[in-house]
């Protein structure tokens, strides 16, 4: 950061998403061409909801680095307007950034700073006065409390990503940006900064993720975007993406392995597998018919015994993956 923003800004907490009030970002026609002529983003429109956890998921090189960059004001755009908390990030820059807290992959210096101390002065950067009550508030969130006057350098991984967040917090942004926030951290560290970033959620902040891990986005998402080579392809509610685009797929497992699909089964959407001893049927769940029972008979009549079934749903990375190719 080389700004020093002093815009003061709303306190009020949001307490849940509403879909009747007017976003707290707004993208119209965002454009970027690096210096190099290389065009990272085209034309993204996107509007992010009060109060969500928005999961913006993308191949490397997508584009999504570029897009938090502009919106927190680090790259500037070719062309189209981003209005952040109802200020525009160009034309008043100081009062969007001031709204704006970045949580970014890495801790870069400080190392002999206290936890204390790297947090209050980040609250400084901002030109808000201190307040010793809202740090205590944000440490103790996040478990740093204990730690308030050990030096950076002291403190575990997972301790300095919560450092970083504790920093992001502490001029009170409404808007939480996390640049892969969990990116090589061990599974139980992950799940504890699930259950920060929900808290944070609960208290009226309003989170825009970039992950790599699906899971991650399945597991925390309201709604999800997808970005590829600097177009949004998708932004739809996670449920609904998971309900529209899911397949589900039922496994027979067969007595006798097959060398070939019988004749008459052909042309019911059937796969072999598992060299041959298990029938894969893809179907779309969300159909009233979804010809198992028909298939299950012909299976039957076609002399095949069946010694055990299994059905698995199609997984966000199933759908994702699917998407980017397709795109
Ligand atoms: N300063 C720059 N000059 C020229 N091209 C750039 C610059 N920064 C990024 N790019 C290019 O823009 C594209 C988008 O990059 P960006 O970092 O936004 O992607 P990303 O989705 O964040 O990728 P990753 O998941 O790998 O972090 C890439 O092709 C990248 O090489």
């Amino acid at each position: 950061m080389t700004d020093t923003p002093t815009a003061s800004q709303p306190t009020a907490a949001v307490k849940s998403p509403a879909a009747h009030e007017a976003p707290i970002i707004q993208i119209d026609g965002l454009d970027k061409t690096y210096a190099s002529g290389y065009q990272a983003l085209k034309s993204i429109d996107l509007e992010i909801q009060r109060g969500e956890i928005f999961a913006l998921l993308g191949p490397n090189g997508a584009g999504k680095t570029t897009l938090i960059s502009i919106i927190c004001g680090l790259v500037n755009p070719t062309g189209g307007r981003v209005i952040a908390d109802g200020h525009d990030i160009v034309h008043d820059y100081r009062a969007a950034r001031a709204t704006i807290g970045l949580v970014p992959q890495e801790l870069t210096s400080e190392a002999f700073e206290t936890v204390w101390n790297t947090v209050s002065f980040s609250r400084g950067l901002f030109g808000k006065p201190p307040d010793p009550a809202h740090i205590e508030r944000v440490l103790r969130d996040l478990a740093l409390w204990d730690k308030r006057n050990n030096k950076l350098i002291t403190l575990s991984g997972g301790m300095k990503r919560r450092v970083l967040i504790a920093k992001a917090l502490a001029h009170e942004p409404r808007i939480l940006f996390l640049d892969e926030p969990t990116a090589g951290v061990d599974v139980e560290l992950r799940r504890d900064m699930w259950n920060v970033v929900r808290r944070l959620r609960e208290s009226g902040v309003t989170i825009i993720l970039t992950t790599h891990y699906i899971e991650e986005a399945e597991e925390m998402a309201d709604r999800i975007g997808v970005i590829s080579h600097g177009e949004i392809i998708l932004v739809r509610e996670k449920q609904a993406l998971m309900r529209q685009l899911g397949r589900k797929e039922l496994m027979l497992q067969l007595a006798t392995p097959l060398a070939a699909l019988p004749e008459a089964l052909a042309g019911r959407g059937l796969t072999l597998d598992d060299a041959g001893r298990q029938l894969v049927y893809t179907y779309d769940a969300q159909q009233d018919a979804t010809g198992i029972a028909e298939l299950l008979r012909a299976v039957d009549a076609a002399g095949l015994e069946v010694t055990d079934l299994q059905t698995r749903q199609s997984s966000l990375e199933d759908i994702f993956v699917g998407l980017v190719k397709e795109h």
